[in-house]
């Protein structure tokens, strides 16, 4: 590993304007076959998503992926979003009863479009198995594995069979496995999602340490076809979770996967809860995204998202956090 830097230590450099207005430039992607809107992804956790967002998310064009902790509701999931003619996108866990799950899928003939396979250290031969049986009995779907943080976990799941492999172990900002356990690209998540790019040759999901929208320019230029994102997407008005108020103002919960809030008790606790200032409705903060992506096009001197994925950068240690907020 050469360099190690993170998104604050990034800047992109501009090159010569193409367009006239930013919404000539156009940022949709095409992944797993389905062509979306915007190149992110709402984390797939309970104070993130839920069956409303997902519709709204997939009747809009934008790719959506269901957490795995309703597991009983998950059959009538896909039923119910495949009736409205929208993708199925559902996420697993490698226990037994996961596997007679997507058996029970296929002898239902019940095809997700979409299937990640949701674990903490996803380099693993649970997960290896899990992608095999999926592919076994539902070829169709499209397989995304993880996490992972090393080019050799991306090369081992591509090898057993995942069609993507979601990056990041430990940067997302409800995560406490980087305090915990010491392990994990917290920190360093852009490098580390460069490393692995380097090594895939399918799809990258960068997952976690996003904190403005710049870092999702930042992390197409660093190889990630799709970007995962939590906290950006907690605390709106459509967002699961409990609202509070405090000295007039309102906030909302938002939990990791591995708190003690979603396990219902302490064991192998990597996750923590915290309070975000309510923010709105998420479509529109889906329309700012789009509308600043399409500004990260426009100085990256195209019209399409993939003009990103060329441009000279400039590492500045916390260049971008020299005492500026955006509000
Ligand atoms: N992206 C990230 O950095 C992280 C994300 N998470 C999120 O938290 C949720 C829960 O994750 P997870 O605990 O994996 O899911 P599960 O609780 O479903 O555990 C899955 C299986 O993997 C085992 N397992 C979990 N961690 C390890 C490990 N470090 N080494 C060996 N085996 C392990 C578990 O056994 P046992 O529990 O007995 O060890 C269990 O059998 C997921 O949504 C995940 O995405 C959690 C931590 C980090
Ligand atoms: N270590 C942990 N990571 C977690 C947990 N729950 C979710 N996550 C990961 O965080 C990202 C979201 O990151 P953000 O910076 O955008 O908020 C999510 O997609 C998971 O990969 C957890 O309990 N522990």
């Amino acid at each position: 590993m050469d360099n190690v830097f993170d998104y604050e230590d990034i800047q992109l450099i501009p090159n010569k304007c193409i367009v006239n207005s930013r919404s000539e430039c156009d940022t949709s992607i095409t992944f797993g076959g389905y062509k979306f809107k915007l190149p992110v992804v709402p984390a797939n956790m309970q104070t993130i998503i839920d069956e409303s967002i997902a519709i709204k998310l997939a009747e809009n064009g934008y790719f959506y992926i269901m957490h795995r902790f309703n597991p009983e509701t998950r059959a009538e999931f896909i039923k119910n979003m495949h009736s409205r003619k929208l993708i199925a996108s559902i996420s697993v866990g490698v226990k037994s009863e996961e596997y007679d799950f997507i058996e029970q899928l296929a002898k239902e003939e019940l095809i997700p479009e979409f299937i990640t396979i949701d674990i903490a250290h996803g380099h693993s031969n649970a997960v290896i198995e899990m992608i095999k049986h999926i592919k076994k009995h539902l070829p169709q779907s499209f397989v995304i594995a993880g996490n992972v943080g090393t080019p050799e976990a991306v090369r081992e799941l591509e090898q057993a069979g995942a069609d993507a492999t979601k990056v990041g172990i430990g940067p997302g900002k409800v995560c406490i496995t980087k305090i915990k356990t010491g392990f994990g690209t917290g920190g360093w998540q852009l490098a580390a999602l460069r490393w692995c790019a380097k090594a895939a040759t399918k799809p990258i999901i960068a997952d976690g340490g996003i904190r403005t929208h710049g870092d999702i320019a930042k992390s197409v230029r660093f190889g990630a076809s799709m970007v995962m994102i939590g906290s950006l997407f907690a605390g709106h008005e459509e967002s699961p979770g409990q609202t509070i108020e405090k000295d007039g103002k309102k906030f909302k919960e938002y939990f990791g996967s591995a708190s003690e809030f979603q396990k219902g008790e302490k064991k192998n606790v990597e996750g923590k809860k915290m309070y975000v200032e309510h923010k709105g409705s998420l479509m529109d903060t889906l329309v700012e995204m789009e509308q600043d992506l399409q500004s990260s096009i426009s100085y990256a001197g195209g019209k399409k998202l993939d003009a990103i994925r060329t441009v000279d950068y400039v590492i500045v240690k916390n260049s971008i956090f020299n005492g500026d907020k955006v509000y």
